[in-house]
């Protein structure tokens, strides 16, 4: 359930227990280290100790956030997500660098994004609006909700799937929506942040809250505003209109600005693609590409090491399993 400073929360058979996560379990690579959404197997307590992180499952997917700090790796925030819901507000002035940014970010785990656009009650014209944000999220579903009318809830209630994650700016209504689909109030909203003034870490909080549904809701800090790190293949996936074109380029490696025979350039004349989606195309490509330099190799052998860990961590499961029947 979550994991902080060599201790986690884990839902087992038997409840909720709290299981030391020894010195070797992330094998020096913060990547591996048990993160919300891992599946664990536990040593069960000894008289003296209590349970301990034996091994952590592959993850299939990865929500993973650059850290600020030079010398670190990427951080994972959340594992295994399967749906990340990215919220934008109807009420305030559309951003869709902001929105595309998350959406590879989404695509880049590995889980569906599902793009909800909230507060439907506050706009006035929300076709429009709609069909904006379509043509930001090319192959994303979008969807209309408002939290104060109840419109779209159904539909979002239907379309989610396994465990679903909320990803949007602060004010977006993610907590509002949440507890929405909680059918109770278990995440903080704004409102109440500003009355109580603490915020809900006063709370003893859990990041992953099961759905009347089914599945779950992770809810984890810090997953709410995270920065690209080396999400070269989410990218190509929010922006697969403009790649799609860019294969028709008469260079391989155009750059989409003056060369002769540019497909990309040819379609935005012809008002296929926004100008404004080429930039913020451009300008997400350098980001991920400052996130990568700074972590480059060391990321790439950490991954390995991840593979590799996984795999071993999880033959040495099988082992336990084997020894435990
Ligand atoms: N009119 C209207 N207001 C809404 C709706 N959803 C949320 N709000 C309001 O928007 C404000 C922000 O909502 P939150 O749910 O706290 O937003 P958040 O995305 O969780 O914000 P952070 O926790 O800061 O990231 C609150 O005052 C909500 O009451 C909606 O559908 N319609
Ligand atoms: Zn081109």
């Amino acid at each position: 359930m979550r994991a902080e400073r060599g201790l986690c929360e884990a839902v087992t058979d038997a409840g909720i227990v709290r299981a030391e996560i020894p010195g070797t379990a992330d094998q020096g690579d913060p990547l591996s280290a048990p993160c919300t959404g891992d599946w664990a197997a536990l040593r069960p307590a000894t008289p003296g100790r209590g349970p301990v992180v034996h091994a952590v499952t592959a993850r299939r997917t990865a929500l993973v956030r650059s850290t600020a700090s030079r010398s670190s790796h990427g951080h994972v925030l959340a594992a295994n997500v399967d749906t990340v819901v990215v919220t934008v507000s109807l009420a305030a002035a559309l951003k869709h660098g902001r929105t595309e940014r998350m959406l590879a970010l989404a695509w880049e785990s590995g889980a569906r994004p599902v793009l909800v656009l909230t507060k439907a009650d506050r706009c006035a014209d929300v076709q429009s609006a709609e069909a904006e944000l379509a043509e930001v999220a090319p192959g994303t579903d979008v969807l209309v909700t408002s939290a104060v009318t109840g419109q779209g809830l159904d539909t979002l209630t239907a379309v989610l799937d396994g465990t679903v994650a909320l990803l949007g700016p602060s004010g977006a209504g993610k907590s509002t929506l949440g507890n929405r689909l909680l059918g109770e109030d278990r995440l903080a909203t704004g409102a109440i942040r500003e009355t109580d003034g603490k915020g809900r870490h006063t709370t003893a909080w859990r990041e992953l809250l099961p759905l009347p549904g089914g599945g779950v809701l992770l809810d984890t800090p810090g997953l709410r505003a995270i920065g690209l790190h080396d999400a070269q293949d989410g990218l190509e996936q929010t922006f697969a209109d403009i790649e799609r074109h860019a294969q028709d380029c008469r260079f391989t490696d155009c750059a989409h600005g003056r060369e002769p025979g540019c497909a990309v350039m040819a379609a935005i004349e012809a008002g296929e693609i926004p100008q404004r989606r080429l930039d913020s195309h451009q300008r997400l490509l350098r980001e991920n590409a400052y996130a990568a330099s700074r972590t480059d190799a060391r990321l790439r052998t950490g991954r390995e090491a991840v593979r590799k860990g996984i795999a071993q961590n999880l033959r040495a499961t099988y082992r336990f399993r084997e020894r435990q029947s």
